[in-house]
């Protein structure tokens, strides 16, 4: 590792983890082992379909571990030194913010302009930033929201930077109570502050209740008889920086690009795209940041920490630096598991050190000439473009196409005055722009998959770019993880629906393996993620061998009394070792680990599997794979409302399928352990202790469906769910009795 020099940005640093590979690669070649057995058991008892599918499924955890140790083997850490950028400041490039919010209902407007506010404050000339806020909701609230927003920012963004305050999304810095800290004159500042930002508060919870969505007047006028998924164009300025000062507000500007029932508008991705276009007509800029409107900026620092990497020319160009996802409303040991903790800490540093991590739609920032297509090899080449080429690529707008052009040639532009841009960037959000051009596929965010972020990420990586990751303390970013109950299996349902969409298109990392510019090991990250979602299959299948056995009085497992028993045996232990390991070393908890654990074969048999049949029917044409919007809690309500205390860490259920294949399972598990301890399957028992550990095992896993088989409401599962579950578990049941009469 080489040292830093006085001046250099940052350093990649390599992170041993020697216990971690042995580990990796002991597990493997045991699973391989386990594969050897079966295969001798083939020659001495003859080929069984049991015995079969227990070779397929242990085949495919073997190839999938084989992904999975891929990724954190070669961990990098980079180590950014903003302060030696601070002594460039005249050099900092401008930077393009987008954020998006798509359902005031579901996004309540206070959480977006927490995200807003947090961004006008950042540390970071305000001259050479501009927040764009895209609304597919096409609210008034919302819009409203943001011009209150504005007002407040005007006092919210000094006192920040005057006070050094950390956390500049009020709702987070107001939840401590700071009154009687500091100076006096502090002191009196932060009340001044938090009875405005309460104001605020108040104002729009007033709006929300009185504003009538007919005819508006004034400022609101544009909103007039609109319709969210129905409406023309609107583009407003909030705030402009008008002679370009230091220490003001950056631009704000509200986007609402054209709906029209019948023109299709590609959810997020079709929002970004928007965002593009009319950012490169009004700013320009050669960077674009982009959050959801729940992720607050937590760190004032990271544009400067990311200009580090892509300002220092050692190590060749970023396309984009990711900050993982954070999340600010964690629970004790994460029973939802969704804090996401490893794959932030671990699987993408350890992608880090491949090619890069994956884009994962927020807290990213991106060289806007990559989202224009160019090709690292193409960099700063001031090639010729020829303009019918651009036109088909860029849509018909000649001053977007004169934008663009500048940005391929790596020409640094300068931002317009706003107001006279209002008419080029309606053109470029009409909801039919894009016909016949390149938006979506060759340019911009990806179409295709409702998981735009990973698609559009890999198709930058297949070009050969790189990527980088930082992890600035404090976290860069903080979002709003979805809470207990059937929200997060919905949301991973979307997920999935989402890669597998990815893994059977024109864009699948196999079909296109000759043809792009892929490492090797990337590709293996991205089967990996993509395969996740199929992993529901051999899972599922694996799970009922044991109760199969039980029932039928066979074995798949070896006898304790054979020797081989210690094949599994040390495969179980070591596994689960390797996982903690993980927990170790990230300061979580062997809760935090089991609850994880536990949600992932949950999830593997809920969300996983309804998310393959999404995919298989629209394959066969039966219905659109949706994107539903997850609900955010509302950031002044996580206080006063009783009811969401009390779900707080327990399981809830409603009336989706998605609840049937588990509590299916989870029967046949327990009905083939009462079967086996009551010994009343056919023939002379054989006490199967394999089979009883991994029933047992499955059955603590999922002890959360079983609490719901016996509770009421909305902790309980549906009186379906369990009518449809028995019946299918019975049927389970006799035909493997009667498969051994
Ligand atoms: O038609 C739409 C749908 C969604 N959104 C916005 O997209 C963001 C993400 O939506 P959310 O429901 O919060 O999805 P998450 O699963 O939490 O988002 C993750 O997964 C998405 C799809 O992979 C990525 O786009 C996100 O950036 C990533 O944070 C939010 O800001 C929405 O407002 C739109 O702007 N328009
Ligand atoms: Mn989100």
């Amino acid at each position: 590792m080489a040292k830093p020099n006085a001046l250099s940005l940052y350093q990649k640093v390599e992170l041993q983890r020697p216990l971690q590979r042995a580990l990796d690669a002991t597990i493997f070649f045991l699973l391989l082992a386990l594969l050897g057995y079966r295969l001798l058991l083939v020659r001495t008892h003859g080929l069984c379909w049991l015995y079969a599918i227990a070779f397929l499924c242990e085949s495919w955890f073997a190839f999938f571990w084989a992904l999975t140790a891929n990724l954190t083997w070669t961990p990098v850490h980079y180590q950014t030194y903003p302060q030696h950028l601070l002594k460039r400041v005249e050099e900092l490039p401008r930077v393009d913010v987008f954020i998006t919010t798509a359902d005031p209902g579901l996004e309540p407007p206070i959480i977006t302009i927490n995200t807003v506010l947090s961004l006008l404050a950042v540390e970071y000339p305000a001259n050479k930033l501009a927040c764009y806020v895209s609304d597919d909701g096409c609210s008034p609230l919302t819009y409203y929201s943001l011009s209150e927003a504005l007002k407040f920012a005007k006092i919210w963004v000094p006192f920040c930077k005057n006070y050094r305050v950390e956390v500049r999304a009020p709702f987070r810095y107001f939840s401590d109570d700071l009154s009687s800290a500091g100076s006096p004159e502090f002191q009196y500042e932060w009340r001044r502050m938090k009875d405005a930002y309460d104001a605020l508060n108040q104002r729009i919870e007033d709006a929300a209740k009185s504003f009538t969505f007919g005819d508006l007047a004034g400022d609101l006028a544009d909103f007039s008889n609109t319709k969210p998924k129905n409406h023309a164009p609107i583009i407003k300025v909030i705030w402009e920086n008008k002679e370009g000062i230091e220490d003001e507000l950056p631009h704000l500007i509200y986007v609402s690009r054209e709906k029209r029932p019948n023109i299709t508008h590609h959810n997020k991705a079709g929002a970004m795209n928007v965002l593009t276009r009319v950012s490169g007509l009004m700013t320009n800029a050669s960077y674009m940041m982009n959050l959801d409107c729940d992720m607050f900026v937590n760190n004032p620092d990271v544009i400067l920490q990311a200009m580090c990497l892509f300002k220092d020319p050692i190590n060749g160009e970023y396309a984009f630096v990711q900050f993982p996802q954070c999340f600010y409303n964690g629970l004790q040991d994460d029973p939802f598991a969704n804090q996401w903790i490893i794959m932030m800490q671990v699987k993408m540093r350890g992608l880090a050190g491949i090619q890069g991590p994956a884009y994962m739609g927020t807290g990213c920032i991106h060289r806007r000439k990559v989202l224009y297509g160019q090709s690292p090899n193409e960099a700063n080449i001031n090639e010729k473009y020829y303009d019918d080429e651009l036109y088909k690529t860029f849509g018909n707008s000649k001053d977007f196409v004169t934008s663009a052009t500048r940005v391929l040639r790596s020409v640094e532009d300068y931002p317009n005055c706003l107001a006279d841009t209002i008419k080029a960037t309606h053109e470029v959000a009409t909801a039919d722009y894009e016909h016949n051009s390149c938006w979506g596929s060759k340019v911009g965010w990806q179409y295709g998959s409702i998981v735009e972020d990973v698609l559009t990420g890999m198709l930058i990586h297949k070009k050969g770019w790189k990527s980088a990751y930082l992890t600035p303390t404090p976290p860069a970013f903080l979002g709003c993880a979805s809470s207990g109950g059937p929200i997060p299996l919905n949301h991973h349902k979307r997920g999935i629906t989402g890669l597998l969409e990815t893994l059977i298109s024109k864009n699948s990392p196999i079909v296109t393996a000759l043809s792009d510019k892929l490492q090797f090991r990337q590709r293996m990250f991205y089967l990996w993620i993509y395969l996740a979602s199929v992993q529901a299959i051999p899972r599922i299948c694996y799970a009922l061998l044991p109760a199969f056995c039980l029932i039928a009085n066979f074995h798949f497992l070896p006898k304790v009394q054979e020797p081989v028993i210690c094949i599994p045996l040390l495969l179980s232990v070591l596994f689960v070792l390797r996982q903690m390991l993980g927990y170790i070393e990230t300061d979580q908890s062997i809760r935090a680990w089991w609850n994880n654990h536990r949600m992932d074969m949950i999830k593997s048999m809920c969300s996983c599997l309804l998310g393959v049949v999404a995919v298989l029917l629209k394959i066969v044409g039966l219905s659109e794979t949706t994107f539903e919007v997850t609900k955010k809690e509302s950031a002044s309500s996580s206080d006063d409302t009783e009811s969401s205390d009390r779900d707080l860490g327990r399981f809830t259920f409603d009336e989706s399928p998605m609840f049937v294949p588990i509590t299916t399972v989870m029967m046949i598990q327990l009905a083939a352990l009462a079967i086996g301890f009551l010994g009343t399957q056919p023939g002379r028992r054989e006490f199967g202790v394999g089979e009883v550990t991994c029933s047992v095992w499955l059955v603590l896993c999922f002890w959360p469906i079983l609490k719901g088989m016996f509770a009421k409401g909305s902790y309980g599962l549906p009186w379906s769910t369990l009518f449809k579950s028995s019946a299918l578990a019975f049927l389970f049941v006799y035909l493997c009795r009667m498969s051994t009469k």
